[in-house]
């Protein structure tokens, strides 16, 4: 049986700035109970805020249920149409493989080798360090942990570009306005991603407001430029998963399902790059038109 109990705003944000700042779980409730609190209502708090972190939902409101069912993440189908091949425009797209959790198809054949080349010489002269959201301030940082160098497109910026993202949209089945701007990365030798999640935490501000104003992200599509020679493999270590990149290639993974959930089977990361280099054009899909920061 559960019980409905007052969730003090205060008490919320006391506990979702406590784990932002990496505090043990437990450390939390045995502080709260030491404050008077009854052992179960403290963990009931603390399990509710950690779990809207988990899974990318919006922190609990003033309201909270104590002895409910558990929050699991239930998957959904992909939204990439079935069958071997998909005709995507002109464009005949060869399944290689796909995943139940996370929902994931793996791609040949998605980019020519032509349309490859070309988004390289676009982006190589705009390289920049590689600026991911900090899960914490959600400021863009150069993040240590992404030590590869990055640029974004503007949506349709080219024709190649729209075309390209026209794609992608018949692909998903999510329209155009819904993708972020074409984000390439450039990995030399030992660079790497490590494990995370591509759906935005909730536990800062910066993101709370980037979801509020386009939806939280439910799906990232891979483009691999090039093939690697050796290491830079996109990696799920929740699953022992993993994709080697080779020219032309896609891989899209959704993690978003109907109940404004995020799955976090969805880790995934790019292992350090041993010889060679390592291009990839990343699209992120949210659940509604995006809306970048300066112009909201
Ligand atoms: O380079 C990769 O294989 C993964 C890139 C990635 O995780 C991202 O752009 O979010
Ligand atoms: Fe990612």
């Amino acid at each position: 049986m559960s019980i409905t109990v007052n969730f003090p705003a205060e008490v919320r944000d006391w506990i979702a700035a406590n784990l932002s700042r990496g505090v043990a779980p437990q450390a939390i409730v045995n502080e709260l109970v030491s404050r008077n609190n009854a052992a179960e209502l403290a963990a009931a708090m603390v399990e509710a805020v950690a779990s809207a972190f988990l899974y990318g939902m919006a922190l609990p409101g003033d309201k909270l249920e104590v002895g409910g069912a558990p929050l699991s993440y239930q998957p959904e189908p992909l939204r990439v149409p079935e069958g071997p091949l998909i005709q995507l425009g002109e464009r005949k797209v060869r399944v290689l493989s796909r995943l139940q959790r996370p929902a994931a198809v793996h791609l040949a054949n998605f980019l020519s080798a032509d349309e490859c080349e070309q988004l390289i010489a676009l982006a190589q002269p705009r390289l920049d360090r590689s600026a991911v959201v900090d899960p914490v301030t959600g400021r863009d940082v150069i993040a240590a942990h992404r030590s590869s160098h990055g640029m974004f497109f503007r949506l349709g910026e080219t024709p190649l570009i729209a075309r390209i993202e026209a794609r992608i949209a018949e692909l998903t089945a999510t329209p155009v306005e819904n993708g972020e701007g074409l984000q390439m990365l450039h990995y030399e030798e030992g660079a790497e991603s490590t494990p995370h999640v591509d759906y935005l935490m909730t536990g800062n501000a910066a993101n709370r407001e980037s979801i509020a104003r386009s939806g939280q992200r439910m799906g990232t599509l891979l483009m691999y430029l090039k093939d690697v020679e050796d290491g830079g493999e996109t990696v799920f270590p929740q699953l022992g998963w993993s994709v080697v990149p080779q020219r032309g290639h896609a891989l899209y993974f959704e993690y978003g399902n109907r109940y404004g959930m995020c799955d976090p089977s969805s880790l995934h990361a790019s292992t350090p790059l041993r010889t060679g280099d390592k291009w990839v054009a990343t699209k992120w899909i949210r659940t509604r038109r995006f809306v970048p920061r300066i112009q909201a």
